[in-house]
């Protein structure tokens, strides 16, 4: 899709009917944008649910309504919205009387990874992104064969800055280990479960590996980056090709051993898994180092061989020593007037406060920086409020 013209808050005037035929009389808090031959509405609740904000879509051409997939978090329903087109496929969407870090999200419509959403579960799909002021670092992916040590590097990682990072708890089908607890290694499930919710849209990646399924929601990495820490996942190669090609941007690192019998000799030290399933993780390993060093996704090769070398070079490569700031998303900042109306103009939005007995601030939302995106926050976002003379 092209660049689409503004199209500000407009509330349908004729009723709408659902996506199953149902007239349905169009709230006064429901908003609703136009691009190109579809209308979207934004308002109520989603099928039924009220801790879901509702979203329709209107097809001029055929007259239809539907109900699209809606990937992500979004915002619970509240008591209005504005709502604005902006290029690339994607609809601002401002809470009316909100908290200042709850205010502002994205409805992607058109964007790449709606368009791969769309191919992949063969319907209709939208996705919300939070808006964040501030930037975050990059996700940090680290893949390596079975028993090479990630988790124990991402162990180390947590403990020495348990404020910088955060781990995107993955699901699994394969059995817990006997120190493993659900929700903090793994989120443990069932097979049919899973494949339901990756149906349903609800992963980033997934993928087979040793006989199991494996897979990281969307979900679990926002949990990470609403905290405010850089999230790292333990993914395998297939799944660190699926994020490389989504819209996540992030730092891929693959670890290797220092030879195969340093790996298997690991491996049983470990003792966490049979000896069948420690022969099945041996064969899976040489094909995952050769695709770890030659397939272009992995920007940095760390070697395991010296536990503390290894994590020294690891921490190098992040950028960070033992003197290093703690990051985190800068989310204070100004709160957005309950009644106002919105201009756009180029890269910024005029948020003016309306009403009687208000001191009509105006405020300049600045998205010329905005990045990221769905399947994770939009960040970037600048606020400034003008000062009235
Ligand atoms: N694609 C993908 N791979 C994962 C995910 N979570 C874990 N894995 C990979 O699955 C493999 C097996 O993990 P696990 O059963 O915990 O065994 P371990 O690597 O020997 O500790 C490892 O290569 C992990 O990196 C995920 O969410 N997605
Ligand atoms: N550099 C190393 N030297 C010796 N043992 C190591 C080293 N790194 C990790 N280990 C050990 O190897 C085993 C496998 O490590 P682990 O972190 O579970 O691997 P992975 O998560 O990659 O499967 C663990 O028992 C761990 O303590």
């Amino acid at each position: 899709m092209g660049e689409a013209p503004a199209f500000f808050v407009d509330h349908l005037e004729n009723g709408y009917t659902n996506g199953f035929g149902v007239k349905s009389e169009p709230k006064n808090r429901d908003t609703s944008v136009q691009i190109g031959d579809r209308s979207f509405v934004i308002g109520g609740n989603h099928e039924g649910n009220p801790l879901f904000l509702g979203v329709q879509i209107h097809d001029k051409i055929t007259n239809k309504w539907s109900s699209p997939t809606v990937l992500g978090t979004g915002p619970k329903p509240c008591k209005g919205y504005s709502a604005i087109v902006l290029p690339k496929g994607r609809i601002l969407v401002i809470k009316k009387g909100s908290a200042s870090d709850d205010s502002i999200w994205f409805l992607e419509v058109d964007t790449p990874f709606i368009r791969e959403q769309k191919k992949l579960l063969g319907r209709e799909v939208v996705a919300w992104s939070k808006g964040v002021r501030g930037n975050a670092e990059k996700p940090i992916v680290i893949s390596g064969p079975s028993g090479v040590g990630k988790g124990t590097l991402i162990s180390m990682l947590m403990k020495e800055f348990p404020s910088m990072f955060g781990f995107s708890v993955s699901h699994t089908t394969r059995a817990p280990r006997c120190m493993e607890k659900n929700g903090v290694h793994y989120h443990f499930t069932d097979k049919t479960v899973m494949e339901k919710e990756i149906k349903d849209g609800k992963f980033l990646e997934f993928a087979s590996v040793h006989g199991n399924l494996y897979g990281t929601s969307i979900e679990s990495v926002e949990v990470v980056t609403d905290s405010g820490k850089r999230c790292i996942l333990d993914i395998d190669v297939q799944g660190a090709r699926s994020v490389k090609a989504s819209s996540l941007d992030a730092i891929f690192i693959f670890v290797c051993p220092p030879s195969m019998k340093e790996l298997e000799d690991r491996l049983r030290a470990r003792g966490t898994e049979t000896e069948e399933q420690i022969q099945k993780r041996l064969r899976n390993a040489e094909a995952e180092i050769k695709a770890g060093k030659s397939s272009g996704i992995f920007e940095h090769i760390l070697y395991n061989d010296n536990l503390e070398e290894c994590y020294k070079n690891l921490k190098n490569l992040l950028g960070i020593n033992d003197l290093a700031p703690v990051n985190g998303v800068e989310v204070e900042g100004i709160d957005l007037p309950k009644e106002h109306t919105v201009t756009k103009m180029d890269d910024k939005i005029l948020i003016q406060e309306t009403g009687e007995g208000t001191k009509n601030k105006m405020i300049v939302l600045d998205l010329s920086s905005i990045n990221g995106g769905a399947p994770g926050r939009t960040r970037g976002i600048v606020l400034d409020a003008v000062k009235s003379s």
